[in-house]
């Protein structure tokens, strides 16, 4: 019991009282039933007690009462589970290296996140509702046992049988469960799809058709799947319900036959029948559910244990700072292949032989694909080396240093994200700020306004300058940009290589820009070429 677990070790506090409550209702209906069969009975004579009206009203508000409780506690506490696994993904997430966060990809993530904490939130009330009442059942037979024993016997017979049967095909539903499950995440995928790549379909009417075909035929599937499911669901409600007309025609029709002096219990155990009917049909509708909050749980709990592997080996427990801000780093016989699903190799880079020094402008260039952004995300420490060494000031860096050797750089990288917030720095300098955005033709469109950019619906050229505004504002002693000046106007182009560039070394930084523009090679101190995986270091001339 996956679920059980789960809720035994993220939020065990309210178990005890819930039990306690559970346990409390179940007698709260088991003293119904005793009092409405004797109210039933001295109906029958045309005198209702006074006392008897008074413990019915007690009875009643102290099941009122046990529910609220239970129905409030379950609720609160779900969302509290949820809350719990939510910020233990969220810090994996973020203590995880990027290959692995590609793998495991965005969608999955945010499904992981969103549907199936949903549907978390959904189903563990329910499943809590559904073990209040099978207590409550336990009390009921007991009940119906002191009534007759017999009557107890093939009530619950019969409704065990029918649970038996539902459980059976528990099974059956899990599998019908899971296919509409991907049917609905082809759905999510196409629609993605589609909205992602609008400009494109909009331009093409073949494309358009051709996703538009796809998204109809995953979403025919998808309805195919959950209504076969449904009507499972529908027959499954159907069997409970003929159930439960078969145990009161059992009680008043069969057992009298059967048992001698049953007609003197046969009010109390019919009405006792009734009171079954509720609970054990709560129970057999809950057990599907809790297979569904089961599989939910358990794509939680695989991506948890992914993204945990990963996060173990990205750094250590203890984290250490560096001795200094590194004047050097470098890349030594560093190795990394990607691998396709089963393991074999798609793309390798290394032995890769690098250094970058503090004052040093080094520019990185090379054909598409040949590994430069992949260069950049080893040395950036962002993935991890499957063999060689990543150096600082010549040593060789220990795990537990990883995150602060991270903390030294301001990177901007091809796909980078601009955020609305300055997060990243403590308090920004206004005067600064006013200025670069003035250098970078910004001051008109842009301001910063209580740590936020005023807007960042930019064109890309502008939210890049942005960008590096923020990584001046960062001012770390390393700076990683890759094709800064592409989408760049010959102007601001020109400002940055011819300014920005040989300020940041006059201040000392290990300057790394991988770039293709070859009118500004001369002002490298140092170049390397990437190809195919492999890296040399090459003279200006060369290149150019
Ligand atoms: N996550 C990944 N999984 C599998 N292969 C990858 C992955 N990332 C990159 N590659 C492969 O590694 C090779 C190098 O990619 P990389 O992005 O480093 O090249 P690049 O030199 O930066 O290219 P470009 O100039 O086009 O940006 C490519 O063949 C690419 O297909």
């Amino acid at each position: 019991m996956r679920l059980y677990k789960a809720v035994l070790r993220e939020i065990p506090e309210n178990l005890k009282p819930l039990l306690l409550m559970n346990i409390l209702s179940a007698v709260a209906t088991m003293s119904l039933v005793a009092l409405v069969s004797t109210a039933a009975r001295e109906g029958g004579t045309g005198q209702i007690s006074g006392r008897l009206m008074l413990m019915f009203a007690i009875t009643v508000t102290l099941y009122h009462v046990t529910h609220i409780y239970t129905l409030v506690t379950a609720s609160k506490d779900t969302e509290r589970l949820i809350h719990k696994l939510r910020i233990g993904l969220f810090d994996l997430i973020r203590r995880t290296d990027l290959v692995t966060i590609e793998k495991i990809g965005h969608a999955t993530l945010q499904g992981v996140l969103t549907q199936d904490t949903q549907i978390l939130a959904e189903v563990l009330p329910m499943v809590v509702i559904g073990f209040q009442q099978a207590v409550m059942l336990l009390f009921l037979a007991a009940y119906l046992a002191w009534l007759s024993p017999v009557a107890c016997i093939l009530a619950f017979g019969l409704a065990g049988l029918t649970v038996a049967i539902r459980f059976s095909r528990v099974r059956a539903l899990r599998t019908m469960m899971q296919r509409a499950d991907e049917a609905e995440k082809r759905v999510f995928d196409g629609l993605t799809e589609l909205l992602h790549g609008f400009k494109e379909i909009r331009m093409n009417a073949l494309r358009a058709d051709d996703v538009t075909r796809t998204l109809a035929a995953a979403s025919r599937e998808s309805c195919r799947e959950s209504s076969l499911l449904k009507a499972q669901w529908g027959r499954n409600y159907a069997v409970i319900e003929a159930m439960l007309f078969s145990l009161v025609g059992l009680m008043v029709f069969v057992v009298p036959l059967w048992v001698a002096g049953f007609h003197a219990v046969i009010l109390p155990t019919t009405i006792a029948v009734l009171f079954i009917s509720g609970p054990v049909s709560t129970v057999s509708f809950v057990t599907p559910l809790v297979t569904k909050a089961e599989m939910a749980l358990e794509n939680i709990e695989k991506i948890k244990a992914q993204l945990f592997s990963a996060a173990k080996t990205a750094a250590s427990e203890e984290s250490e700072l560096l001795e200094q801000a590194p004047l050097s780093i470098a890349l030594s016989r560093a190795e990394l292949s990607f691998r396709d699903g089963k393991g074999a190799p798609l793309f390798k880079v290394g032995p890769l032989n690098a250094e970058f020094r503090a004052g040093e402008i080094t520019m990185i260039t090379g054909g598409n694909g040949s590994g430069k952004s992949t260069l950049l995300r080893l040395l950036t420490g962002l993935i991890p080396l499957d063999s060689g060494f990543l150096l600082a000031d010549h040593a060789e860096l220990r795990i537990g240093q990883m995150q602060d050797y991270r903390n030294q750089f301001s990177a901007i990288f091809s796909d980078f994200h601009l955020s609305r917030r300055l997060a990243s720095i403590e308090e920004p300098d206004q005067e600064k700020i006013r200025l670069m955005l003035e250098r970078f033709g910004m001051q008109e469109k842009v301001s910063v306004v209580n740590g936020s950019f005023s807007t960042i619906d930019l064109s890309s050229g502008q939210r890049k300058r942005l960008a590096l505004i923020v990584a001046e504002l960062e001012d770390k002693p390393i700076i990683v940009l890759d094709e800064w000046a592409a989408d760049q106007d010959p102007h601001f182009r020109r400002i940055f290589y011819e300014e920005l560039l040989p300020d940041m070394k006059t201040r000392g930084k290990i300057i790394i820009a991988v770039t293709h523009d070859d009118r500004w090679f001369h002002l490298a101190d140092r170049m390397y070429r990437m190809n195919e995986g492999q890296i040399e270091e090459t003279n200006r001339a060369t290149v150019i």
